[in-house]
């Protein structure tokens, strides 16, 4: 029987639901690591409390990563941003009061399954579900989400608009595009806007006749006439400057264009895909990019979502890049420390897959220890900075809630004169009651 974790439960109300389930019942009244059983692989934890955020933020820094996490909470815990980012940051799901037995029940019956076939997995196969180093790794729901995006739109023509942070992924996109196109056999073209010499660009897009200007000593073919017949791929592409959007305006409406020196338009059959990381429609506002250009470009937009909202992917990316680098070095394939993959999963990657890349790849080199740490992905301060600003929160909490009940008791339950003993106002007496779940007795 796998023990189903139960945190911050004060009630009996679910009882029945889980007596129900055929799970063994592991409760936990305190978060300290020696009460968390090893195998256990669903949490199921009450806040509607809402006064042990702060214990359960301890709680699940010490589960393995791959343990589903439910959560039940009050409606308008909904407008509570602790609550909410707890939600979003660790939960697989999560159910309102009135709890519904029956979709409680499902919810927990589900994520058990699904838990213990992600542990069974991973333990033989870190990188689930691929396994080629030329795949994308696609853990997570929004990841697998644009992929089925992109295999649709792939077999068309339609021009894709690919937008994202730096480093999410645009021109992996890109590329799948292509390979799952018809076009896949054909040349697939990057153009990067922003890196060309100012001066070149028309000649590097379009190419140049011999003689069209000093230093052209033989004609030259641009890149939208080598991607004849495949894809060409502009990359960020409001870069490019105003001159040269008039020009690739033409060509997306007729087919046709000129090269620097050339009499005769000429023709290409080519599948544009665009990327950018900044916000077209400000850069249209300011005069900085063509509107008509926009509507050409953009038949169907792709948002490659940042590292920090696809948290499922993280580790699977991680174990990745620790096997492509230590191949290339000759080294070890270490697995991730229990801390390592904390730190991985509370970092905010400000540079998406790209820092992740970076860090791992400086990790292996750098490790000489069975395992990566924290330490080796730079990340070690930065989880104990989390902790050191967790613990003395929790502190603060501890010692606000015991102050409030000492009043209570030395008051006799008298909110006015329990208040008065602490200096402060009725109204924030009971808010503060209401924060720590306390009551009059
Ligand atoms: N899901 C993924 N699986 C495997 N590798 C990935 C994934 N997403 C991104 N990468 C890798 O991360 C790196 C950065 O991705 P990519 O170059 O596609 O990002 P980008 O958004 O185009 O960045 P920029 O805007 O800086 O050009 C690449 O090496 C890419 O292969």
């Amino acid at each position: 029987m796998e023990p189903l974790l139960l945190a911050g439960f004060q009630c009996n109300e679910l009882n029945d639901v889980l007596s129900r389930l055929h799970f063994k019942l592991h409760y936990i009244n305190s978060y300290d690591k020696q009460q968390i059983p090893t195998d256990c692989a669903l949490c199921l934890i009450d806040l509607r409390k809402g006064s042990i955020i702060n214990e359960v933020n301890y709680l699940v820094r010490e589960l393995d990563p791959r343990v589903h996490i439910i959560v039940l909470i009050n409606k308008p815990q909904l407008d509570n941003a602790e609550i909410t980012t707890f939600i979003a940051q660790f939960a697989w799901d999560f159910c309102t009061s009135p709890i519904d037995p029956e979709r409680l029940a499902k919810c927990l019956g589900h994520g058990m399954g699904l838990a213990k076939l992600k542990q069974q997995h991973q333990s033989t196969e870190p990188d689930f579900p691929c396994n080629d180093p030329e795949q994308p790794i696609i853990q997570s729901a929004v990841m697998q989400q644009l992929f089925r995006q992109v295999e649709r739109v792939a077999p068309t023509d339609i021009p894709v608009l690919i937008r994202g942070e730096s480093g999410t992924g645009k021109e992996l996109v890109a590329t799948t595009l292509h390979q799952q196109s018809t076009r896949k056999d054909g040349p697939f073209i990057t153009v990067n806007c922003g890196a060309m010499a100012a001066g070149l660009v028309q000649s590097e897009l379009f190419g140049h006749e011999k003689g069209a200007f000093t230093g052209a000593t033989s004609s030259r073919k641009g890149k939208i006439a080598l991607a004849d017949g495949g894809t060409l791929f502009l990359d960020e592409i409001g870069d490019l400057p105003a001159e040269l959007q008039v020009n690739l305006l033409r060509f997306l409406q007729e087919g046709l264009f000129d090269t620097v020196g050339g009499g005769t338009p000429q023709s290409s059959d080519v599948r544009i895909l665009a990327a950018t990381h900044v916000n077209l429609e400000n850069a249209i506002d300011q005069g900085q990019f063509r509107l008509d250009l926009y509507y050409r470009l953009n038949g169907i937009t792709i948002e490659t979502p940042r590292l920090k909202d696809r948290r499922d992917d993280i580790i699977g990316l991680a174990n990745r890049f620790i096997r492509v680098y230590s191949n290339e070095y000759g080294l070890a394939t270490k697995p991730l420390s229990q801390s390592a993959s904390h730190a991985l999963l509370n970092y905010p990657w400000p540079g998406n897959v790209r820092e992740l890349i970076n860090r791992v790849r400086r990790a292996v080199v750098l490790s000489d220890t069975q395992q990566i740490s924290a330490q080796n992905l730079e990340l070690a301060s930065i989880d104990k900075k989390r902790h050191i600003a967790l613990s003395l929160k929790t502190l603060k909490d501890t010692a606000e809630k015991q102050a409030l009940q000492q009043a209570i008791l030395i008051a006799d339950g008298q909110v006015e004169l329990a208040a008065s003993y602490l200096d402060i106002s009725r109204a924030t007496f009971y808010r503060l009651m209401d924060k720590h779940g306390l009551q009059l007795t």
